[in-house]
């Protein structure tokens, strides 16, 4: 495989959009916005040229022609929408030239849109349709010398037929040999399109599959391999759609379909692969009809990859090169090494800071992580100073914590939640967090009753609420919702602390994220 040094040396996307020669004065007075994620990736998939020939985000018009007819507006063919939402109050400050400058997450300028076309909605938004032009040098970022645009590897390439293979999750044996069988059958050039945009379908993050199909590089005939901000989303068919659009754009003349969905949308060849089987008389891959069923192991389900990973057993060898298993592993380590966010949720009084300090005391003892505990009141103090309890403001309490959590799994710590965490949504984005830092996420619902927890009433709040001094009480006239997806319950007002205490204990180290003690 080879990781193209000499392409990427001349990096400096040439699109048709290049060629920020917009005045000074007049991006200074655009408004500028940071659109979603999924957005962004567009972004960047139009400014090289990969999206070719769109220019810009879809028009309204643009929309019923791709869904008519699978063209634009100007009849050009185009599989599938392409949109971006600004906000309201941005499309109502577009001055006379209706240019909004988009930017990245840090803040870069990235492009230039030119709203020729906004319609409303949801929710505030509105959708923006409009030509493109880019800002900036497309800034910073991992494996950037392998982010090439489709003119940098078409040039590149070699005559002849290219064999394009999206690599949304780590080559295992079995795809390496579909690959390697296609390859040959072709005589083709191999193109391998690692998705850098957002976790892939097994949760890895782009870094990690980087890495892992790198690894693969020395079991593939001779390659190349691009990073592209390409995502799973939309329908399956759109994916498709997308897919088999950039790989034409990048040259490919077949694409080795990974997915259910064959689509090819008058773009490359789709190969749909073999079902291939190991074959234990000579240790090589074929065809799974043609080795008798005794002779015969079949791929590694992609949950029976996660229990060995997770147990911290080797990926054996006859499923996936060493050199792949050691990514992974490193990757994801055994459940008792990976950062894992303990988040206690339940009423006010129901014992989420007394067990949780329990349980952050026992562990801190036993050494194996450091401890970090996200105490609501505290966090109330030092992460959220000044937000309220309305339901925008625990949302945004939530999300913070949820955030400094997953950094602390990312680290491989052990961070310990315990806000009242009221709405299920807010406690999924949590979850989600954490599953994105590689880290696990255990939910620890403290179900004790209202009536329990009023009778406690630490701190006096149930009784202020009872006589209308306090308004917005959860519990009290604030909703709960309770989770439906709690790894453990805890009605603490049927155990003792020591016994709240154990089952969390006895949970962690069930489910393999301690050491039994
Ligand atoms: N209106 C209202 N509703 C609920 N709780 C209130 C309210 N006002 C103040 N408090 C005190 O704030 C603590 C809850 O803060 P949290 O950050 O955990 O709440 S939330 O998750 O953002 O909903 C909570 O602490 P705990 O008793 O430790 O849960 C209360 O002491
Ligand atoms: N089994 C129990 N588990 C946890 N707390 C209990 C238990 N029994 C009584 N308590 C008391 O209930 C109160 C719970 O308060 P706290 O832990 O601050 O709850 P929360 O953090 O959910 O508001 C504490 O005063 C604690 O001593």
């Amino acid at each position: 495989m080879r990781p193209t040094q000499d392409v990427w040396e001349v990096r400096g996307m040439g699109g048709a959009m290049d060629g920020a020669t917009l005045p000074e004065d007049v991006l200074r007075d655009a408004p500028s916005y940071t659109p979603r994620e999924t957005e962004l990736a567009d972004l960047e998939l139009m400014l090289s040229g990969a999206y070719a020939p769109l220019g810009g985000f879809l028009t309204r018009a643009d929309l019923d022609a791709v869904a008519s007819r699978g063209q634009l507006a100007d009849g050009t063919p185009w599989p599938a929408p392409v949109t971006l939402e600004l906000p309201a109050a941005t499309v109502e400050r577009l001055g006379g030239k209706r240019l909004v400058v988009l930017t990245d997450p840090e803040g870069a300028p990235v492009a230039a849109l030119e709203v020729t076309d906004s319609w409303p909605t949801s929710q505030g938004m509105v959708g923006a349709g409009g030509p493109l032009r880019r800002l900036g040098d497309g800034g910073r970022h991992t494996f950037a010398r392998l982010r090439l645009t489709p003119q940098e590897v078409r040039r590149s390439l070699p005559a002849g037929r290219v064999l394009g293979v999206v690599a949304d999750r780590p080559l295992h044996r079995p795809q390496l040999a579909q690959i390697t069988h296609a390859a040959r059958t072709l005589s083709a050039h191999v193109l391998v399109f690692v998705p850098v945009h957002g976790p892939g379908p097994d949760g890895l993050a782009p870094e990690v599959l980087m890495r892992t199909v790198l690894a693969a590089g020395d079991r593939l005939p001779k390659a190349t391999v691009v990073a592209i901000p390409l995502s799973l989303r939309g329908n399956e068919i759109s994916t498709a759609l997308r897919r088999a659009r950039v790989a034409q754009a990048y040259g490919v003349t077949h694409l080795l379909s990974t997915g259910e969905t064959i689509v090819s949308g008058g773009g490359p060849r789709v190969l749909v692969p073999r079902e291939l089987a190991y074959d234990k008389r000579d240790g090589q891959w074929r065809s799974r009809d043609e080795i008798p069923a005794g002779a015969r192991r079949l791929p590694m389900r992609q949950a029976e990859i996660n229990d060995l990973l997770e147990r911290g057993f080797p990926l054996p060898e006859w499923h996936t090169p060493p050199a792949v298993a050691k990514e992974l592993a490193q990757a994801r380590p055994p459940r008792r090494r990976r950062g894992l966010v303990l988040f206690f949720t339940g009423l006010s009084g129901s014992g989420k800071s007394t067990v949780a300090r329990s349980v952050a005391d026992s562990l801190r003892e036993s050494g194996a992580r450091t401890v970090t505990l996200l105490d609501g009141d505290v966090v109330r103090r030092e992460l959220s100073a000044g937000l309220s309890f309305s339901k925008a403001d625990r949302d945004l309490n939530i999300r913070r914590i949820g955030w400094v959590a997953a950094e602390v799994g990312r680290h491989r710590g052990l961070a310990i939640c315990c806000p009242i965490a009221p709405y299920a949504q807010g406690r999924a984005t949590a979850r989600r967090m954490a599953a994105e830092a590689g880290a696990g996420f255990v939910l620890v619902w403290m179900s004790t009753p209202l009536e329990v927890c009023e009778r406690r009433d630490r701190k006096g709040l149930y009784a202020r609420a009872r006589a209308g001094q306090l308004s917005g009480m959860t519990g009290i006239d604030d909703p709960y919702e309770a989770p439906a997806d709690a790894e453990l319950t805890l009605d603490t007002g049927a155990l003792t602390v020591d016994e709240a205490v154990g089952r969390v204990l006895e949970h962690l180290t069930d489910e393999g994220w301690i050491e039994p003690a």
